[in-house]
């Protein structure tokens, strides 16, 4: 009997466990800007205190606010720009000050340029002076720490540094982070029917999708990929392929494509099932063959030759136990909305297919066949219907997984 998605998911999620172990252990500092994506491998305090020092939220006057109760005219003092120590305000005195400048002793306030008379900036050399409206401590003063204080938790380790938090790490003055090492991933094509793209396709032969699809997915999901193709007819020679591979360059996971259902020549089944790795078919369509198990200290997974079995066994396995064990990539969005038109699907099987979500109803973009890489490409959400279901009428709701 075929198992169930909910089992081969369990499965695969324990694999990856496994496979993680190093890199949920490991530890390396990249350069921030290296950093997008990646996962923090521990706590990270904050070396200074954000604001370091007081500063003006505006383009205005600092002032002392008792000095401005009922309004004020006061003496225009020296100005400061931005990125300079401040003099002291000199009592009775109204500083110009610009946004992000250093609030000079003595003050408590800043009036927005706006708000005086004239509304314009004076200097000190005139010898002028400027009205200012009543203002009570504190207005428009960002203070030191009241962002983040030196010394408090800015980051907690498993953070995914994206945008914000490099931004945040940048602020600190922290040039490098230190995150988990990657998942190495050996990803391998097989069939002899298979070329890469750009070589010379020979009567009967195909390029490989598989590779260049799975590699894209994998590094959006924060791995590093090592790509091949095999090319062996037998499964001796395909053993000892992998194995030189194996010693040219260490991987956590081996993912291939291709070679593990009922025909004469799966070389990947046919090496790798002796040595306990298993090849059960799962209820699902497509993507309904799988293989998944270990070899040496590795661990692997067999997807199906299909680009679009492929795409879904990522989807539905690999993406999830990758999210659930290293926390990234992002899990996908998933939604509850009303299919465009009626659809049958095999009610012993979870069938997943391809859709186009408007934002209101999701419509099915080509068919249920696993060689239809151009409706894929049309696609935005994969559409569930699960096993038990025969026939899901139009405007009923659905599962879609947005892409
Ligand atoms: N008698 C049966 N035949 C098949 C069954 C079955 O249960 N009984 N299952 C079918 C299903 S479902 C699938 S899916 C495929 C899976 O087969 P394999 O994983 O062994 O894959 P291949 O036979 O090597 O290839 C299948 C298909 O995909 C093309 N392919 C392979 N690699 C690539 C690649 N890198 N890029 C693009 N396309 C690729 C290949 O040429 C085949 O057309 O088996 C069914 N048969
Ligand atoms: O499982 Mo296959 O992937 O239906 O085409």
């Amino acid at each position: 009997m075929a198992k169930s998605v909910a089992e081969h998911r369990a499965d695969v999620e324990e694999l990856i466990r496994y496979a993680a172990r190093a890199s949920l252990a490991g530890t390396e500092s990249v350069a921030l800007e290296a950093a997008y994506g990646r996962v923090l491998a521990a706590d990270v305090a904050a070396p200074m205190s954000l604001p370091p020092f007081a500063n003006s939220q505006m383009d205005g006057y600092a002032v002392r606010s008792a000095e401005t109760s009922g309004g004020a005219d006061l003496a225009v003092a020296a100005t400061i720009p931005a990125g300079y120590a401040a003099p002291a305000l000199p009592p009775g005195s109204a500083a110009p000050i610009m946004t992000g400048a250093m609030l000079p002793e003595g003050a408590d306030a800043v009036v927005p340029i706006e708000e005086a008379v004239p509304d314009t900036f004076l200097t000190e050399r005139d010898g002028h002076t400027v009205r200012l409206p009543e203002s009570p401590a504190g207005r428009f003063i960002r203070a030191v720490g009241s962002d983040i204080a030196a010394g408090s938790l800015a980051l907690t380790a498993g953070t995914v540094l994206k945008a914000p938090q490099l931004g945040l790490l940048a602020a600190l003055g922290l040039a490098t982070a230190d995150v988990r090492p990657r998942l190495r991933v050996l990803l391998l094509s097989t069939g002899d029917e298979v070329v890469a793209a750009g070589g010379r396709l020979d009567a009967g032969q195909i390029y490989d999708a598989n590779n260049t699809m799975l590699a894209a997915s994998l590094r959006e999901a924060g791995c590093e990929v090592v790509e091949s193709r095999i090319l062996a007819d037998a499964a001796p020679e395909f053993r000892g392929l992998l194995d030189a591979e194996l010693r040219r360059q260490r991987a956590d996971l081996v993912l291939t494509s291709g070679g593990i259902s009922k025909g004469a020549f799966e070389v990947v089944r046919l090496a790798l099932e002796p040595e306990g790795v298993a090849f059960a078919p799962v209820a699902m369509q497509p993507g309904g063959p799988q293989g998944a198990g270990r070899i040496g200290g590795a661990v692997f997974l067999g997807f199906p030759g299909n680009p679009v079995s492929c795409l879904v066994s990522f989807e539905m396995f690999l993406r999830p136990a990758l999210t659930s064990v290293l926390g990234t990539p992002a899990p996908r969005t998933v939604l509850r909305v009303p299919l465009a038109e009626a659809a049958d699907s095999p009610a012993a099987k979870h069938q997943v297919r391809r859709g186009h979500y408007d934002g209101g109803r999701v419509r099915l973009v080509g068919g249920a066949e696993s060689h239809l890489v151009h409706a894929m490409a049309q696609s935005n959400a994969l559409v569930h219907l699960p096993a038990g279901v025969e026939h899901t009428e139009a405007g009923q709701d659905v599962e879609i997984w947005l892409l």
